[in-house]
């Protein structure tokens, strides 16, 4: 089933385009990055699909349902969002946090019960913050807040998540353990990332865009070349298969 379809999306501002003549589609349960360079379109692609822009022209559809006659709760059922820099400006528990995310289940003034305890309680356990339920968010680590996010989406319980560079400012050890996280939910999937070789690794389908355009589209295999790195990202790469991954291994030449 297809899980996303975007057809002839545009989005300009002051008659500058930013991105154009987007078409794709994002099968269920697939696990797709969004590649490029900075300023290529990427976050403004994906606040258009996920409701914070609103596109110039063009459709987008997730389960069939044109995005732009959806309620907000009903969109919220079926699609969570994990920003980039997402801010939470006043210190909440991490557990209101996490219960934020339930809001789209809920009638207006509604309190939580003891289902969404048991779910939020879940959640904190997948992300490994379980433990951690009354602690302040501002006393968390990079890695910590970015987990409490994704429980927040994961509370959602909605089966497709939109992230914006999730390891974005974390080490190799909080990436790995994000794009782990995320992997073992086997949702449908679909996040910008900056590290080519957490793309190969994780990803089994590849967007690549350039100047507000896609530039190709496939499996790691298909599209990660070396010729798509001189053209994309203007660098000299040599790729192999890693002995010890099985996937891709992008070696940049300076
Ligand atoms: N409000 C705005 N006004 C003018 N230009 C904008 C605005 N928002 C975004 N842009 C421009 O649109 C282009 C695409 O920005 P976008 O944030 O989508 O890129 P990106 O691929 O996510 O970049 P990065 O990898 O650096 O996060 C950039 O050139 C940016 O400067």
């Amino acid at each position: 089933m297809i899980k996303l379809k975007i057809e002839n999306l545009n989005y300009s501002i002051n008659n500058k385009k930013i991105i154009e003549n987007i078409n794709l589609k994002i099968k269920e349960k697939s696990f797709v990055g969004l590649i490029g360079p900075n300023g290529c379109g990427k976050s403004t692609l994906l606040k258009n699909i996920y409701k914070v822009l609103t596109p110039s022209n063009g459709n987008i559809y997730i389960e069939e349902k044109n995005i732009k006659n959806l309620p907000s709760k009903e969109f919220a059922r079926i699609v969570s969002v994990v920003a980039q820099n997402d801010i939470i400006d006043f210190d909440f528990s991490i557990k209101d946090i996490v219960l934020m995310g339930r809001y789209s289940h809920k009638k207006l003034f509604e309190s939580n019960k003891k289902e969404d305890e048991k779910i939020v309680d879940e959640a904190l356990e997948i992300v490994g913050l379980k433990g951690y339920e009354e602690r302040s968010f501002f006393s968390l680590s990079g890695g910590e807040k970015q987990r409490v996010f994704i429980a927040r989406a994961i509370v959602q319980q909605s089966e497709f998540i939109i992230l914006d560079e999730p390891t974005n400012h974390l080490d190799i050890k909080y990436q790995i353990q994000i794009m782990n996280i995320l992997k073992s939910l086997n949702k449908t999937t679909f996040s910008a990332i900056h590290d080519m070789n957490l793309a190969a690794y994780y990803c089994n389908y590849l967007i690549i865009m350039k100047d507000g355009k896609i530039y190709n589209m496939g499996t790691p295999e298909e599209v990660l070349t070396e010729k798509m790195f001189k053209e994309v990202f203007e660098v000299n790469a040599k790729i192999n298969e890693s002995e010890y991954t099985k996937k891709l291994n992008i070696h940049y030449i300076p």
